[in-house]
Formats: structure tokens, C-alpha cells, sequence
């Protein structure tokens, strides 16, 4: 993955949240761990006690409430130990979640969404365990094994090197183990979110591998990721399952040991059996913790991996990031151009070199201005140079054959991307000042893949504008053209549509779209293509319904028809990301080479394939009182423009 390093400190500041009841659990842990300890001394002294024929019901009282104190101080220590878990998990995944919605665009597109998807929901739960059940398991049993080793000591210090020499070379070989085991953790980590990505990439694709009948090969390539995941898997396996033996041979030697050399020395007299009883209590009580610690290690280790992998999600570039780093604030109005009037002479000096805003006929700045805007995806360039201004008000038609740019520039208003040189202006300010929130919510988006989410109708189309009145849907389904399929459906509005939208048509999906976009009142409306599944007759009505939008506000049309850009009140061609001509249609006409081209070709196809016939050619619209940056075309000759038809944007047009 590659992401920007995690801010530091991310998983102490999780655990810090949870620091009272990790705290307390460790608290009541180690009071359990006193209670342990204790309880062979009292064994001891009974021992002692019945040998001298001395009373003994106290002790035998006081060995019964530490052993229920134990059993109490362990479980509550276990619950608030995991309740901290649980919490930790949350506290990640909703940091985690936030950090993936705000994400830059750029760096987010370059994961894989099933990886995402894996770290968001098994990494999170895995660095769960590490950070709360194994810590806390390694901290108390820890501290058993130190404590009774003290106590070990304080009883027979020849015995207790005895045990350590066995133990010694068994902890060695289980540290280098446990180390062993976090790498082919993380490589497990990794194959695993292999295989997650590869399933999301099948699923959100299901109907392509039907149609390929690619079932088989797909089904194949999945059961390769899953060989691969089982594969790493099982060399955490083999290595989870050495941790323990090799831990119990060296116990169990030490175990065997110790009663050799002690009950020799007991019967020399050199050891009371009472000690010997108590140090081998000890040493059986060691036994379990000290097996634990190294489970615990084991599993930490693996949690560890996880941790790294939560660590770099967290770490991905967020969209709001600072990248610019010119010391104005957010939002700032330009130093000139504001409150100038139509007209005046654009100031020079905004920004870092870029040219003032154009104040627009009609007051204020327009709607959007691109000023000299250059920008790739990656090292591959998509936009050079890029100037034109998009009005207040009025239809925009953006032109141009298959991968001229369009869609990027429309990206580049929304800000999904930023521009590597030169600036995007909107409404007189740069974007790059604009906080995400406020761009969006001046831009309407209708994208060309028409997103839709499973929920009901009517929370798809306020997903904008949650708060929306039901006057207002009504009126943006209405202009959508979507009042008579919400009219058809049984549960109108509050009808339930699948995955992306799964219920409708395509051109149905589109309108509500529109409907979405118009109801969140933007300032600008991009339409990328949006007409594009719609029959003749729904298309007319939606370009009647973005005629009247167009009064009160700036639409900008990716123009798949050209009824609708002979319909434009200016149309900007792009060609292989720059700027070729701007006009009207019969402007562009005349003096466009590609345009025409553009235009007349699918005029043509249509003419041969008889469906022109009935389509009159509608006149050209007046040229756009607002003033265009970039290249201009010139005054239409009045030739007849072609008929309404499909524009290409095949690149055999061009
Ligand atoms: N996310 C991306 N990463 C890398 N390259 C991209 C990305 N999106 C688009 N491109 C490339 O950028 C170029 C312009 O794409 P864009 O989608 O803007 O073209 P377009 O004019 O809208 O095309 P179309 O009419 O086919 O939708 C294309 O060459 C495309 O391959």
C-alpha cells in the first residue's frame, strides 16, 4: 500500500481512550496475581501448622477465599479487558471509515477496495486481540512468572537455577519463533486482503463475468489468491503450533528435574518438605502463565501486523490536506476582481501568477473559470493549458471525441483531483481555497455511470439534500422526468432498489440522478452524458426541464446528443486536452474543422440509417452574452445546422 506515513501515535491514542478500563483490569489483574502467589505460602504454613498440631481452620478459611478471590479478579479482569477491546475496535474502524470517505481521491483509487475492505473489518478485530488480550495476558502472566520466581528464590536458589537452566534454552527458542511468526503474519495479512480485493472486483463485475461466462476462469484465479492465503496461513500455523512444545519440553524437564534433585535433598534433610511442597506449587503454577506469555507473544505478534496494516489505511492523504501551502485562508475572495465592475479590465496578480478572475456580463465572477489548467493521472498527461469560463447562467455543451479530457474536468471542478498547474475557479474564488463541503455544495454532479445505492427512491434522490421538503422532490422528480415511473411503482417514492440501484432502468437510474442533483439547488450543474440512455421523447422533455434550469443557474452538459449541443448557448470542443474552439453551434460550424466533422458524421449515420428524416433541424442558438476564454470561433454564416442526432465521441470522428 501506498500511503503516507499513519499519524503518529494513532494506536496510543486509541488506547489511550480505553485507559481507564484497561487500567482497571490490569489493576484487578495484579491483585490476582498477588492472590496466586500468595496460596502456596499459605499451603506451606498449613503444612507446617498440622504437622505441629497447631489449628488450622483459619488457614484452611484463608486459602478458600483466595482462591474464590482469584477466580473473580480474573473474570472481571477478563470483561473490562475485553469491553476495552471492543471499544478499540470501534474507535479504529469509524476513524478508519472516516479517513477512507475523506481520502484523496487519487491515493484512494490506487488500492484495492477489497484490501480496504479487509483492513477495515479483519485487521481492525486481529488488533483488537493484540492490543488488549495479549498485552494484558503478557502483563500479568508476566507477571505471575516474575513474582514466583522471586518466591522460587527466596525458597531454594540452587532448585530455582536448576529450573531456569531448563527453561532458558526453551524461552530462547520461543522468542525466536514468535519473531518468526509476525512476518509470516503480515504476509498472511496481505494474501488474505489479495483475495478480498480480487472478491470485491468479482462481485461489483458479476454480470460481465456471466455474459463472458468467465465463471470458471474467475472461480480458478480465486481458488489461486485462497491456495496463496492458505499457504502463509499455514506457516502460522506450524509456527503457532512449535510455540508451546517447545516451551513444555523445557518445562517439563525442569518439572522432572526439580523432583529429582529436591526430593534427594529432602530425604538428606537439606530441604523441609514443606518448602519443597511450596516450591513445587510454584513451579506448577508457572507452568500455565509462563506457556501463556509465550502464546501471548505469538498472537501479539500476529496482532502486530494488523496494526501495521491499520496503521498505513490511516495514514492514507486526505482530500482536505494542505497541499498549496500560500498562506491565504481557506475561501479567500481574490485581492482584485471582487466588486469591480462588468467589464473592467481584469487585475493581474492572483494567486501565484494566475490572472484575476473575468467579472461576468450579467455581475459577479462566472459561474466556473479554468485558467491555464494543466493536469495528469500520474505521470500521464490528460489536460495542457485549459482556459475557458463557464457564465452564471445558461447551457455549457462540452465536446469533444473519447478521452479528449471531458469527465477530468468535471473531476477537476468537484476537486476529486487537483490541478498540477494553473487554477479552477469558482464563483471568483480557487477551489484550492474552498473547502471539499463547500465546492459540493455549490456543484451538482450527475455523473456518466449514473450512481445509484441500494435504499429507497426517495433516499437516493435526497442523498444531497436529506433535509429536502416534499415540495422540492417533487419538483426535481418532475423536471428529472421521473414523475411517471415513481407514478407506475407500487411504493412510489419509497420503493427499494438493489446494489447500484438494481430495480431501475438505465435511463430511469439517470433521472434520478438529475432529480438528485437538481434538488440540491447547486449554483452549477455538471451532467456528464446524462441523457445518454434516455429515448427521444424523455430526452426532449429532460432538455425542456434544463432549458428552464438553465435560466436560474449554470448547466454544463458532457453532450452525448446533439440536440442538445445545437441547444447550447456555448459549446467548448476539447481535443487531446486542450481547448480547440469555443462558439455556438453554427459558429463552430463554420469555422471548426473537428466540430464539424463531429457533428456531421453522426448526421450522416442517422440520415443513412433513415431516423434523421422526422428531425427538423432546430435553429441555431443566439451566441452567449458571456465572454469566453480560450479559442474563440467566429459568427455563424447561417447554414443550416444538422439534425438533432447523436454527437460521437468516437475518436474515428476526429
Ligand atoms: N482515474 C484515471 N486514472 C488514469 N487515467 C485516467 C483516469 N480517468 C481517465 N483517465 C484517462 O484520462 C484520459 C481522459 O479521460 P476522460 O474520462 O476525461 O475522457 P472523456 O473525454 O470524458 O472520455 P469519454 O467521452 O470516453 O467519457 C483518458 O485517456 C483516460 O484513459
Amino acid at each position: 500500500m501506498t500511503a503516507a506515513p499513519a499519524p503518529r501515535g494513532l494506536i496510543r491514542e486509541l488506547t489511550r481512550a480505553q485507559r481507564r478500563l484497561l487500567l482497571g483490569g490490569v489493576l484487578l489483574g495484579m491483585a490476582g496475581v498477588v492472590s496466586t502467589l500468595v496460596q502456596p505460602q499459605i499451603v506451606s504454613r498449613l503444612i507446617a501448622a498440622a504437622g505441629q498440631h497447631r489449628p488450622v481452620a483459619g488457614l484452611i478459611t484463608l486459602l478458600a477465599v483466595l482462591f474464590l478471590a482469584d477466580a473473580a479478579l480474573s473474570s472481571t479482569q477478563g470483561y473490562l479487558i475485553g469491553r476495552a477491546g471492543e471499544n478499540i475496535v470501534r474507535d479504529a474502524r469509524v476513524l478508519l471509515a472516516g479517513k477512507v470517505l475523506r481520502a484523496d481521491l487519487a491515493h484512494l483509487n490506487a488500492q484495492r477496495q477489497g484490501d480496504v475492505h479487509t483492513r477495515l473489518v479483519g485487521d481492525t478485530a486481529l488488533m483488537k486481540i493484540a492490543l488488549t488480550q495479549s498485552l494484558a495476558q503478557i502483563i500479568l502472566n508476566g507477571l505471575v512468572v516474575v513474582g514466583g520466581t522471586v518466591m522460587m528464590a527466596l525458597i531454594d536458589v540452587w532448585l530455582l537455577l536448576l529450573t531456569v537452566g531448563c527453561l532458558g534454552v526453551a524461552s530462547a527458542a520461543s522468542v525466536w519463533l514468535a519473531r518468526g511468526l509476525r512476518k509470516a503474519a503480515l504476509v498472511n495479512r496481505e494474501d488474505t486482503g489479495e483475495f478480498g480485493a480480487d472478491l470485491q472486483r468479482v462481485l461489483a463485475a458479476l454480470p460481465t463475468v456471466k455474459a463472458a461466462s468467465a465463471e470458471g476462469r474467475e472461480e480458478s484465479r480465486l481458488a489461486r489468491l485462497a491456495d496463496q492465503a492458505r499457504r502463509s496461513g499455514n506457516r502460522v500455523t506450524v509456527l503457532n503450533a512449535l510455540l508451546s512444545p517447545v516451551l513444555n519440553v523445557g518445562l517439563q524437564a525442569s518439572l522432572a528435574a526439580v523432583m529429582g534433585v529436591g526430593m534427594a535433598r529432602v530425604a538428606t534433610g537439606s530441604l523441609g518438605v514443606a518448602d519443597f511442597t511450596a516450591f513445587t506449587m510454584y513451579l506448577f503454577y508457572l507452568v500455565s502463565p509462563l506457556v501463556l506469555v509465550f502464546i501471548s507473544i505469538g498472537v501479539y505478534q500476529q496482532g502486530r501486523a494488523a496494526v501495521q496494516r491499520v496503521d498505513e489505511l490511516a495514514g492514507l492523504p486526505q482530500e482536505d490536506d494542505p497541499v498549496f501551502g500560500d498562506g491565504s485562508a481557506p475561501g479567500d475572495a481574490p485581492a482584485s476582481g471582487d466588486g469591480s465592475a462588468p467589464g473592467d479590465a481584469p487585475a493581474p496578480g492572483y494567486g501565484s501568477g494566475i490572472p484575476a478572475p473575468r467579472p461576468a456580463p450579467d455581475g459577479g465572477h462566472p459561474a466556473v473559470e479554468f485558467r491555464d489548467v494543466g493536469f495528469g493521472y500520474g505521470d500521464r498527461p490528460v489536460l495542457e493549458g485549459v482556459s475557458f469560463t463557464i457564465p452564471r447562467r445558461g447551457l455549457t455543451a462540452l465536446v469533444g471525441v473519447s478521452g479528449a479530457g471531458k469527465t477530468t474536468v468535471f473531476q477537476l471542478i468537484e476537486r476529486f483531483y487537483r490541478p498540477g498547474h494553473g487554477a479552477v475557479v469558482l464563483d471568483g474564488k480557487d477551489i484550492a481555497h474552498l473547502s471539499p463541503a463547500e465546492i459540493r455544495g455549490r456543484v451538482g454532479y450527475v455523473q456518466q455511470d449514473s450512481a445509484a445505492m441500494r435504499g429507497t427512491l426517495r433516499e437516493n434522490i435526497v442523498y444531497a439534500a436529506p433535509d429536502a421538503a416534499d415540495a422540492d422532490i417533487a419538483e426535481a422528480v418532475e423536471l428529472a422526468g421521473l414523475a411517471d415511473v415513481v407514478a407506475a411503482l407500487p411504493d412510489g417514492l419509497d420503493t427499494r432498489l438493489g446494489d447500484q440501484g438494481i430495480g431501475l432502468s438505465g435511463g430511469q437510474r439517470q433521472r434520478l440522478c438529475v432529480a438528485r442533483a437538481l434538488l440540491q439547488k447547486p449554483a452549477v450543474i455538471l451532467l456528464d452524458e446524462a441523457t445518454a440512455h434516455l429515448d427521444s421523447d424523455a430526452e426532449a422533455a429532460l432538455r425542456d426541464s434544463l432549458r428552464r434550469i438553465a435560466r436560474r443557474c449554470a448547466v454544463v452538459a458532457i453532450a452525448h446528443r446533439i440536440s442538445t449541443v445545437v441547444e447550447a448557448d456555448r459549446i467548448v470542443v476539447l481535443d487531446a486536452g486542450r481547448v480547440r474552439a469555443v462558439g455556438t453551434h453554427q459558429q463552430l460550424l463554420q469555422n471548426d474543422g473537428l466540430y464539424r466533422r463531429l457533428a456531421t458524421a453522426q448526421f450522416a449515420d442517422n440520415a443513412l440509417a433513415g431516423s434523421a428524416a422526422g428531425s427538423a433541424a432546430r435553429p441555431a442558438a443566439a451566441p452567449s452574452a458571456g465572454s469566453a476564454a480560450g479559442p474563440s470561433a467566429g459568427p455563424p454564416a447561417g447554414e443550416p445546422s444538422p439534425a438533432p442526432s447523436a454527437l460521437p465521441t468516437a475518436g474515428a470522428a476526429r
